[in-house]
C-alpha cells in the first residue's frame, strides 16, 4: 500500500483536482490511502472566522464563514453532477457544526474554538474530492479521519495517542481496503477522548500522512507539490534552485528544524522509524523525478539554504555586571518555556545572552516584561536568520552581500547568519 497527500495547492481549483484525477489513473489497481488538506489559503481563511467570533464580532465571523461556503458550493457545482445532492447534504452538515458554534458566545479557551472551526477546511476538500473521483469511476471510499487519529486536547498542537490510533486504524481501514483501492482522509485533524475535534498545527498534513504509512507498513510515501521536488532553497527566495534528487531523513529533519517549508518538521520520524522511503513530486511535472528520501547518506549535497524572515534579536544582560550563567539563565528558559517560544539561535557572552526567535509580538512582549526582572532586556526587530547546510565561502559572499551580520554561527556543516538590510 502507498500513502499520497495532496495539499492545499493541488486542489485549489476544478482544474488541480481534475489534474489529482489524472495522476490517480497512472496507479489503477495499487491500494492507495489519500490523506488531503483544505483547499488552498482555506486554514488562513478559517482562522479569520474563529478571530472574528472569540473577539465578540458574531456578524463578521458568519460573513467570513459564508463566503467560505459558497466557495465549496460553487466547486461542488462543477466537481459533482449525478450525486450533487448527497455531495450538497454532506457539505451543508459540515456547514452546520461550524454554524451552531458562531451563534453561541465564547466562553472556552481561543484555541478550542479555532481547532472546531478551522477542521472544517480538511473535511470539506476531501469530501469534493471524493465525489469527483467516484463519478469520474475513480472509486473510492472516504473516512473521516476523527474516528481514526485520536489525540490529547492540547487544541492546535495536539499529540497523537498511538496506541489508540493504531487500533482505530487497523480495524477499521484495513477492511475498507478489502472493498475499495482508494481510501480519502484528511490531514491535520483529529479528535480528542471527549470527541472534540484537535489539529496537528499548521502544515500538519504531512505529518498525518507519515502516521498513517508508519501503522499501515506503507510501501512508500508521495507528497504531491507546486515544486519539482525538495530543492536547495525554496525557489521563492532563489530563482536558481535546483532540486536534490536523493535526500536523507536526517538532511530533510535538519532542512525543517532551521524552517525550510517544505516538508512538516514531524514527518520524518514516523518514516524513519520503519524505513519507508519519502518522495516529493511535482503534481504539474508529473514526469520529473522529484527528490526521495530515505536513510541512506547521498555523497553530495548542494549548498542548502534557508530563510527565515521577521525575527527577532533579544538581548538579556546581567543587571549587576554578574555573568549570565546558572540561576537567572534557568529562569530565562523556563519563561520561554512557559510562553511556548522556540529560540531559532541562542548565544552567550560574558554578561549577555542573545537570543533570536520569530516576531510574534504579544509573546515577545510577555517574555520582555517578565525577564525585565532579572535582566536589561534589548530587542532588535525586522532581522533575518539565514542558514546554509554544506556552505562554500562563494554562498556565504552572495546571500550577504550588502547586509548587515549582526550575529553568526558556524559548525563543521552549517552557518546561520542574522541579519538586516543594510
Ligand atoms: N527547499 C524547498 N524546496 C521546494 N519548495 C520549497 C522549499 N522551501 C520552501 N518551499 C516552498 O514550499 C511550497 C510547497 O509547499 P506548500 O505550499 O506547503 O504546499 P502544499 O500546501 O500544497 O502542501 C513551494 O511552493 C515552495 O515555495
Ligand atoms: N490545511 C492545513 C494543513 C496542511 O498541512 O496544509 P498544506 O498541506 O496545504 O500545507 C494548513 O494549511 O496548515
Amino acid at each position: 500500500m502507498k500513502v499520497f497527500k495532496f495539499g492545499g495547492a493541488s486542489i485549489n481549483s476544478f482544474e488541480r483536482i481534475q489534474n489529482l484525477a489524472t495522476i490517480l489513473e497512472e496507479y489503477k489497481n495499487e491500494k492507495i490511502l489519500i490523506v488531503i488538506s483544505a483547499m488552498g489559503k482555506m486554514t488562513n481563511a478559517l482562522e479569520k472566522v474563529t478571530e472574528a467570533f472569540y473577539s465578540g464580532k458574531k456578524a463578521d465571523a458568519l460573513r467570513l464563514f459564508e463566503k467560505i461556503k459558497q466557495n465549496h458550493l460553487t466547486l461542488l457545482k462543477y466537481a459533482v453532477t449525478q450525486q450533487w445532492e448527497a455531495a450538497t447534504n454532506d457539505l451543508l452538515n459540515f456547514f452546520t457544526e461550524v454554524e451552531w458554534l458562531l451563534h453561541d458566545k465564547p466562553v472556552k479557551e481561543y484555541n478550542y474554538y479555532y481547532d472546531q472551526v478551522v477542521c472544517a477546511g480538511e473535511l470539506l476538500s476531501s469530501t469534493i474530492v471524493s465525489y469527483f473521483l467516484n463519478e469520474e469511476k475513480i472509486l473510492n471510499k472516504w473516512i473521516d479521519v476523527r474516528d481514526l487519529l485520536r489525540t490529547d486536547n492540547t487544541f492546535r498542537e495536539a499529540v497523537i495517542d498511538w496506541p489508540v490510533t493504531r487500533q482505530k486504524i487497523e480495524e477499521k481501514i484495513l477492511p475498507l481496503f478489502r472493498e475499495t483501492d482508494l481510501v480519502i482522509t484528511q490531514g491535520f485533524i483529529g479528535s480528542s477522548n471527549e470527541n472534540e475535534s484537535t489539529t496537528l498545527g499548521r502544515e500538519g498534513s504531512d505529518y498525518t500522512a507519515a502516521v498513517f504509512a508508519n501503522i499501515l507498513n506503507a510501501e512508500s510515501v508521495t507528497i504531491w507539490k507546486d515544486v519539482e521536488g525538495v530543492m536547495n532553497a525554496d525557489p521563492k527566495d532563489l530563482p536558481g534552485a535546483v532540486n536534490i534528487p536523493e535526500l536523507s531523513y536526517k538532511e530533510v529533519i535538519e532542512m525543517a528544524y532551521y524552517g525550510a517549508q517544505v516538508i512538516h518538521p514531524k514527518t520524518i520520524k514516523p518514516l524513519q522509524n520503519k524505513n519507508i522511503p519519502l518522495h516529493v513530486k511535482s503534481f504539474i511535472e508529473r514526469q520529473l523525478p522529484g527528490t526521495v528520501i530515505t536513510g541512506k547518506n547521498p555523497h553530495h549535497l548542494p549548498p542548502i539554504i534557508v530563510y527565515k524572515r521577521n525575527q527577532v534579536l533579544m538581548t538579556f544582560e546581567s543587571k549587576d555586571f554578574s555573568f549570565v550563567e546558572g540561576k537567572p539563565v534557568n529562569t530565562l528558559y523556563e519563561i520561554l518555556e512557559d510562553i511556548k517560544i522556540k529560540p531559532n539561535l541562542t548565544q552567550n557572552a560574558a554578561i549577555s545572552l542573545y537570543i533570536c526567535m520569530d516576531d510574534v509580538a504579544e509573546k515577545i512582549e510577555k517574555v520582555a516584561m517578565e525577564a525585565s526582572g532579572i535582566f536589561d532586556v534589548q530587542l532588535e526587530k525586522n532581522l533575518t536568520l539565514l542558514t546554509i547546510r554544506h556552505y562554500t565561502a562563494e554562498f556565504i559572499n552572495k546571500l550577504t552581500e550588502n547586509k548587515t551580520i549582526v550575529l553568526q554561527q558556524k559548525t563543521a556543516n552549517t552557518i546561520q547568519v542574522l541579519m538586516r538590510e543594510i
